[in-house]
């Protein structure tokens, strides 16, 4: 069962109140903000479909405490000509920009600044596909030393409807649900105040994440 912290119950909430914005705000600062409806169920039914079968969609094996593991989902790492960025003690080196996935960040970047909200200039993608719900992603912050400081992440979902967990330092605890075709956006300190992690879930189904960033120096 998800677990209904402050944080849910503020998601009703929208950025300002009296305007007509699509954003709710999930938590206020550092701020934490979902747009559900970004991409209409037709466009996100589209655009699922069409990464699945167009992305070079890899598992890495990573060494956790010494031993070889596959990662548990597949990925792949997208983004600006020479771009290199570290995870997980891997260096992975940006594939070009799929044409679909810049046109889906130049909108992300669009909405953002339209809405004031913070926004970078993302010059980087990393996709994520679970297929199904023992696939998973462990608990982490994306605070990479690439990321710079107070990094803004903007992560677009497509699929099977599943939580992103979040944990502050005293281990208090929330989900955010994450519906086919929301936009993420976790801005500026989220990273240092929360970790996250897509736990595993007995939800049956394909999910594709984009969690957009910029990196500031490269780590090649
Ligand atoms: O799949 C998700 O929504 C989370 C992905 C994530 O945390 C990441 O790419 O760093
Ligand atoms: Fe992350």
């Amino acid at each position: 069962m998800s677990q209904q912290g402050p944080a849910d119950k503020a998601r009703r909430a929208t950025i300002p109140a009296e305007s007509a914005t699509p954003w709710q705000v999930i938590h206020p600062a550092p701020l934490l903000a979902l747009q559900p409806d970004f991409l209409t169920a037709a466009e996100a039914d589209s655009v699922l479909h069409r990464l699945d079968q167009e992305i070079d969609w890899h598992s890495p094996t990573i060494q956790i405490y010494g031993r070889q593991h596959k990662i548990p989902r597949a990925q792949c790492w997208m983004g600006d000509d020479g771009l290199a960025y570290r995870y997980s003690g891997h260096s992975m080196y940006a594939t070009p920009w799929h044409p679909g996935v810049e046109a889906l960040r130049d909108r992300v970047i669009h909405a953002l600044d339209h809405a004031n909200l913070p926004f970078s200039r993302f010059n980087s993608v990393l996709l994520n596909r679970y297929r199904g719900g023992e696939e998973r992603m462990g608990w982490h912050s994306d605070d990479e030393v690439e990321l710079g400081h107070a990094p803004i992440v903007a992560a677009l979902s497509l699929g099977s409807e599943r939580p992103l967990r979040f944990r502050d330092r005293q281990r208090q605890a929330f989900n955010v649900w994450l519906p086919h075709g929301s936009l993420l956006l976790m801005g500026p300190g989220a990273q240092s105040c929360w970790q996250h992690a897509l736990a595993p879930r007995k939800i049956a189904g394909t999910r594709i994440s984009l969690t957009f960033r910029r990196i500031v120096s490269d780590a090649a």
